[in-house]
């Protein structure tokens, strides 16, 4: 009961500083006891059922999931003993890690699946299916049917995300350039992917007339395909295909979709392209490949993320089950986790932009935090005719330069982005063009930065559009309407754009700093 009136206060806190103005005190508190309510029927429900079904949570339940203490994260897992390193905390047996092998399991989606292979055999198509549309529909599929296994996981799903797709229209124009770039790329892919697979459904549909079809049809919504998108997207585990499907499923699936490459086959393949554009569509079917065996895990993907995680999740081959253990330690005196402490993984060394866009969330003092430069911004640095544009990109492609272009609040900007503009200063046109035949016959050295005042000068007007882009935004988000300003995403936007700004600043007087910026080489 403690317990309860600790997270009552925190979550009357919270919606004070993001909820309803106009709500007086009485219904916020009704509201708050309505979410704890929903909170823990949900997650009652989710235990009973995977106990149930032999998952076993612990004798006397060693974890337990409630409504985190802290603004945002949403619900958590909470230990309930304490840990020494490298324990095991949870087991998944391999019947509850859902993927696109579900899919071959529902007839209704085997009969959609056979009349797409028959009619859209995966090779040589632009845009085809994959094993990712696969659990889609798959999930979708269950969201609306009767007595389904999963629903008491499907339940437990959030219903809507704080990542951009769920922003407010005009909190995305006022956005930076070099963010809404690629908020709209992905938006973009989403409504290709969303018309190409419901163009397929109604195809089949009207060449079957199959009651089964026409339902997947009906709950195939713009809506339901953006909520699978990103409950996916910020729930999954990654697993090998091998280690996970048996081999008649990896038959079906490479009947349906093709045969998969390994991620690391695309990254070698990019090292050999011979343009930018090419070389960006690998760097795209790399993040595919590895999309494309993703898996939910129930109960495991209550799991919050933190930059130093208490506790790793991953497949063990030999046993078959998806494991949860404690982080390990040299210092096997010290706990790894105590009773009381939320459990933590991580989801990788993010900065806080791809938090924000894959997660929505952002972190304080993200020791990750640094500005990516895209191809696109770059590109304006470059004033030369096309032909030598596509040289320099061919020549960073073969070095190898193009793989980390950014820079941070700590070490100022990267090795391959000082490389890059030191490299592309050679080729600028007010100097001499003889510069590309002498770099053609191997004489640049790539090893050593060459030309750091030049190099210098293009950072300098690098760091400068972006805080000209940055200070735009920040001038657009104070325009918008007070509803707007007062939601988690404004506020969320807000923090990682002044953050960003100091970036930029640290780097502006990093480089304006004689004897700090000859440090660097
Ligand atoms: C795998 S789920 C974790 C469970 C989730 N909190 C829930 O309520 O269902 C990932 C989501 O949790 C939230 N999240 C995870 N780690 C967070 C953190 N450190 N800070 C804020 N939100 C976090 C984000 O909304 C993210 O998309």
């Amino acid at each position: 009961a403690l317990f309860d009136l600790r997270l009552l206060m925190v979550q009357h806190n919270r919606t004070r500083e993001y909820g309803n103005s106009s709500q007086n005190s009485r219904t916020r508190i009704v509201l708050i006891i309505g979410t704890l309510a929903r909170v823990d029927a949900i997650v009652r429900d989710l235990c009973a059922w995977l106990e149930e079904n032999n998952v076993d949570l612990g004798a006397e339940k060693n974890l337990f999931l409630v409504q985190s203490e802290n603004n945002c994260e949403g619900r958590c897992v909470i230990s309930q003993k304490d840990y020494e390193p490298n324990s095991t905390i949870l087991e998944f047996p391999l019947k509850f890690q859902i993927n696109y092998r579900n899919a071959f399991k529902s007839d209704s989606l085997v009969k959609f699946l056979d009349w797409y292979a028959k009619k859209h055999p995966p090779i040589g198509q632009n845009l085809k299916l994959n094993r990712l549309d696969a659990l889609y529909l798959f999930m979708i599929e269950q969201k609306f049917a009767k007595n389904s296994f999963l629903s008491k996981f499907i339940n437990s799903l959030p219903h809507t995300y704080d990542t951009p797709e769920y922003f407010d229209k005009s909190l995305i124009d006022s956005l930076p350039d070099c963010f809404k770039r690629i908020i709209l790329k992905r938006s973009q892919k989403l409504d290709l992917k969303f018309n190409f697979i419901s163009n397929l459904l109604h195809e089949c549909k009207k060449e079957s007339q199959c009651k089964d079809i026409e339902d997947l049809c009906t709950n195939f919504t713009r809506d339901n395909f953006r909520w699978i998108f990103c409950s996916v997207n910020s729930r999954c585990f990654h697993a090998k295909e091998s280690e996970i499907c048996d081999k008649n499923e990896i038959c079906q699936a490479n009947k349906y979709f093709g045969k998969i490459k390994e991620s690391d086959g695309e990254m070698q393949r990019a090292m050999k392209c011979s343009s930018l554009a090419e070389y960006e569509r690998c760097l795209e079917r790399s993040e595919e490949v590895r999309n494309n065996l993703c898996c939910l895990i129930p109960y495991l993907d209550f799991l919050n993320h933190s930059n130093e995680p208490n506790a790793f999740a991953f497949f063990d081959k030999d046993t078959q089950v998806f494991s949860l253990k404690s982080q390990a330690s040299e210092n096997l005196d010290c706990l790894a986790i105590r009773k009381g402490d939320q459990v933590y993984i991580t989801y990788g060394p993010h900065d806080n932009l791809t938090l924000l866009i894959e997660y929505g969330f952002i972190i304080n003092n993200n020791v990750y935090d640094k500005l990516s430069f895209s191809f696109d911004t770059l590109k304006e640095l470059i004033r030369v005719d096309d032909s030598t544009e596509q040289f320099i990109w061919n020549c960073c492609i073969q070095k190898n330069l193009l793989y980390d272009l950014t820079c941070d609040q700590s070490e100022g900007p990267s090795w391959s982005l000082l490389k890059f503009l030191d490299f592309i200063s050679c080729f600028d046109q007010t100097k001499n063009q003889s510069k590309k035949a002498k770099i053609s016959t191997h004489d640049y050295n790539f090893y050593d930065i060459n030309n750091f005042k030049d190099c210098k000068i293009l950072f300098l007007k690098l760091l400068e559009n972006i805080g000209g882009d940055l200070d735009r935004s920040l001038q657009k988000l104070e325009d918008l309407d007070d509803k707007v300003k007062k939601s988690y995403h404004f506020k969320m936007s807000r923090d990682l754009i002044k953050s960003y700004k100091l970036i930029v600043e640290f780097n502006t007087s990093l480089a304006n700093d004689q004897e700090r910026w000859a440090m660097m080489f």
